[in-house]
């Protein structure tokens, strides 16, 4: 396919979507706002980390299949890959969305396919994008095609998922449907399932919030078993043998800039009905400070003086260097809230963001009372305690997300607690 593509927005989703096409040889001008990743891009350097890309950018740059600016340029196919965040009431930003699409309005041309990725409360093609797209003259459907085909990749098996998962393609009409699947069949070895844009918005919604509610019953499973002394993690485990359950994980909180985002986009557009919905949001968005009064329980109980935590993980998640609405910063507030003195530290976050950070777990841990552990990075769970258990002053650490080899750290002298379980709640 000799098409040219212009991918908007060149973050988590849009680099690895313009890398992907680029080295499946179709030309692509990759544009950004920002104009330091837009220059680090062009000099083949990763503003982001996901797995396997900084070789396939080398790639992509050197094949001369991929440039970059801050600009939009002409194209045959325009792919946006923008920010969709909520604003403080929980509403949502659509801003990035509808400025995006306007910076195309000059560029586009009879013919032109305009793709939306980013993850939309539903009706944003219809009631936004549009109404913006009317201002180019052309009819839409007949001579401007529009799709909206959300992103469901994981962040850490981007390059994996990119290929291996089905896709939804919801054009505003047949064509533009039709179009869209070609495009995408350039790489998606999935199956590609079509609607129309606002059923396509709503299915991708859905995703995110049935793992949000998913998320919620578990942590509200792991405050249940706190009081009446059942290890959740264990019953989880056992009750996700029956062939028809599958209960995903408890833990300090749900962080990233869409499980914690997507619901709302739902609560907004039907307050009065979405009640599981908003409850769920709720119950996740308390774990931080649950997290963390759980921290200081187990230091009252101990007597500590002064008691010195060490936070360990700021990412959202495993393995990742994003931190955007990450859990650990809440319960880091939390932590501090309560009076307690606090070091942090995070091997993928290799600038430090605030004071109490730090790029060395000895560091961290040096003089302190409590490991905290946040986010499962495999880093964390590989660690053999007895090489820094005598830099700390007591040997106790909470496991908030159950990943630590508990014998060996109960070996290394460490006093093991998990969220979930009935000790010292
Ligand atoms: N990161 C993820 O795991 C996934 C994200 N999504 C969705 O994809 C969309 C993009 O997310 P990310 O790539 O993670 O965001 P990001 O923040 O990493 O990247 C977005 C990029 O867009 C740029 N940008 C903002 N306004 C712009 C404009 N008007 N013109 C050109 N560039 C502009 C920003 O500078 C930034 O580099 C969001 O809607 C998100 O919900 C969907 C699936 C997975
Ligand atoms: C339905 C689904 O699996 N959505 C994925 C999700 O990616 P994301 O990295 O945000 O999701 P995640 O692994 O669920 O992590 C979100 C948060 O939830 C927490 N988390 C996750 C699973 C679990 O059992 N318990 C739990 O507490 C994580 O620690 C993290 O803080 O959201 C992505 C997105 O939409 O951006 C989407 O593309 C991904 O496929």
């Amino acid at each position: 396919m000799s098409k040219k593509l212009c991918v908007i927005g060149l973050g988590y989703i849009g680099l690895p979507t313009a890398v992907m096409f680029a080295n499946h040889g179709l030309k692509v001008h990759g544009m950004d706002v920002n104009e330091k990743a837009v220059s680090m891009i062009a000099n083949k350097q990763l503003h982001i980390e996901e797995n396997g890309l900084q070789e396939r950018l080398i790639q992509a740059i050197d094949s001369g299949n991929l440039t970059v600016s801050t600009s939009p340029e002409k194209a045959d196919v325009f792919i946006i890959a923008v920010p969709s965040p909520i604003n403080p009431d929980k509403t949502a930003n659509l801003e990035y969305v509808r400025s995006a699409t306007r910076s195309i309005v000059p560029f586009v041309e009879k013919g032109n396919l305009v793709i939306l990725e980013s993850t939309v409360p539903p009706r944003t093609v219809e009631d936004i994008m549009i109404p913006v797209l009317k201002e180019t003259g052309l009819e839409l459907g007949k001579d401007l095609f529009i799709s909206h085909s959300p992103e469901r990749v994981i962040p850490g098996r981007v390059f994996v998922e990119l290929v291996q998962n089905d896709r939804i393609v919801g054009g505003i009409n047949e064509e533009s449907s039709r179009l869209t699947v070609e495009l995408y069949k350039t790489f998606v070895q999935g199956e590609i399932h079509v609607t129309d844009a606002t059923t396509a918005e709503m299915v991708k919604v859905i995703e995110n919030t049935y793992r949000d509610v998913n998320i919620a019953f578990a942590n509200e499973l792991a405050k249940i078993s706190e009081k009446i002394g059942v290890n959740v993690w264990e019953a989880i485990k056992l009750a996700n043998h029956h062939p028809r359950v599958n209960i995903h994980l408890p833990g300090p909180g749900v962080g990233g800039h869409c499980i914690a985002v997507d619901p709302w986009f739902m609560v907004e557009l039907q307050p009065n009905l979405a009640k599981m919905i908003h409850l769920a949001r709720t119950t996740n968005d308390s774990m931080p400070e649950y997290t963390a009064q759980k921290a200081k329980n187990i230091l009252d109980a101990k007597g500590i003086q002064h008691p010195r935590v060490a936070a360990f993980g700021l990412a959202f998640k495993a393995n990742i260097d994003d931190m955007r609405e990450s859990p650990s910063m809440e319960v880091i507030h939390h932590i501090k809230e309560r009076g307690l003195d606090l070091s942090a530290y995070d091997p993928h976050i290799k600038e430090n963001k605030f004071e109490q950070q730090t790029q060395s777990l000895d560091e961290a841990v040096t003089h302190s009372d409590l490991i905290i552990v946040l986010t499962e990075h495999q880093s964390f769970k590989d660690l053999d305690p007895a090489t820094f258990a005598d830099k700390m002053r007591t040997k106790l650490v909470l496991d908030a997300k159950n990943c630590l080899n508990r014998q060996l750290w109960e070996q290394a002298g460490f006093e093991v607690f998990t969220l979930g379980d009935s000790k010292n709640n």
